[in-house]
């Protein structure tokens, strides 16, 4: 398990992070997510040792990452940096060769990964030559070349097409069923609720919820309830202790404590019938806004 505990980061007066705990255990997609400037590409450099930290802890299993696990690790940054006229097999084989892999070696692995990610037939061609979305799968590969035991992908999924993401996420997925420690960030929310098994929120610099999706979702299931019932559901607004958000003639989705929601359920039954009765289970972009948007941070209360 990669772990931070208690990281803190300023640059000159801006505090960037404080106290960033959480884990990123072995075998599981733990996404990253936060507004611009939350403090995510921050923490990603910090965890590869390409930023130093103020204070705080990064350790994997237990021991303190250093020079040599890092080797280890493969790392997609934000800045993309790969050579933009070099052929892409050479290059990623060359980048395989960098972390000790043989010639014959390097290049198969090079050309099984522009294979799994719909570039083979572009292998010879310059990184140049290629549009920004193929570009952006050049850059995953080069991240996954040298078969690296934790995995920190910065905007993974920026610029690529719906069947391009499901591509680099399989093959992303694969690679955390090896066991390894992945952790990428993304403003694509769609694509992380898909994907990810664990969630990281930051804002503001500092972690606000962090847990396996449906941990998430449990702790903010936000109490909204959806009935469709065979005769008109007006009724439920005059309900004590009910907000009713949408109304549709039979079906009504409304807010409320549980005790009230069984209640209303009891009535409608009463009522004559019911096709549906369900709570709901609130979006990652509903979550993300209840935790950031509506509950501002000690940086943005200092901004402000
Ligand atoms: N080298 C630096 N010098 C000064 N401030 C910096 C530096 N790097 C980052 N920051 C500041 O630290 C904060 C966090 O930036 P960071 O790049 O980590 O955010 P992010 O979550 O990755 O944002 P984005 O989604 O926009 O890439 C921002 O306020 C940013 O302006």
């Amino acid at each position: 398990m990669l772990s931070l505990r208690g990281v803190h980061k300023s640059f000159g007066a801006h505090r960037a992070l404080r106290d960033v705990s959480f884990d990123v255990a072995r075998g599981r997609l733990t996404g990253f997510v936060g507004g611009n400037g939350a403090g995510k590409t921050t923490t990603m450099r910090i965890v590869l040792g390409v930023l130093s930290s103020d204070g705080g802890d990064v350790t994997l299993d237990g021991a303190p990452v250093t020079g040599d696990s890092l080797r280890s690790f493969g790392y997609m940054p934000e800045e993309r940096g790969l050579y933009p006229k070099m052929e892409i097999s050479e290059q990623l084989a060359y980048l395989a060769r960098l972390h000790g892999i043989d010639k014959a070696a390097a290049t198969k692995r090079a050309d099984d990964l522009l294979d799994r990610l719909g570039l083979a037939e572009r292998r010879k061609s310059r990184l140049e030559e290629l549009s920004l979305g193929n570009q952006q799968r050049v850059q995953v590969a080069a991240a996954l070349v040298h078969d690296p035991d934790v995995l920190i992908m910065d905007e993974p999924f920026s610029g690529l097409d719906p069947l391009a993401v499901d591509e680099v996420v399989t093959v992303i997925a694969e690679h955390a069923a090896r066991g390894i420690p992945v952790l990428f960030s993304s403003h694509q929310l769609d694509v992380v609720e898909r994907l990810c098994d664990d969630l990281v929120i930051i804002a503001g610099g500092e972690i606000r919820a962090a847990g396996s999706r449906e941990e998430l979702r449990a702790a903010h299931h936000g109490d909204r309830y959806e009935l469709e019932t065979t005769t008109d559901a007006g009724w439920v607004r005059a309900v004590p202790g009910v907000v009713v958000d949408e109304l549709a003639a039979g079906t009504v989705v409304f807010r409320s404590d549980k005790a009230t929601a069984e209640g209303v359920l009891r009535t409608a039954v009463g009522h004559g019938g019911v096709n549906a009765f369900r709570p709901l289970q609130p979006t990652l972009g509903e979550i993300f806004r209840e935790i950031v948007v509506d509950s501002p941070t000690t940086n943005e209360e200092d901004a402000a």
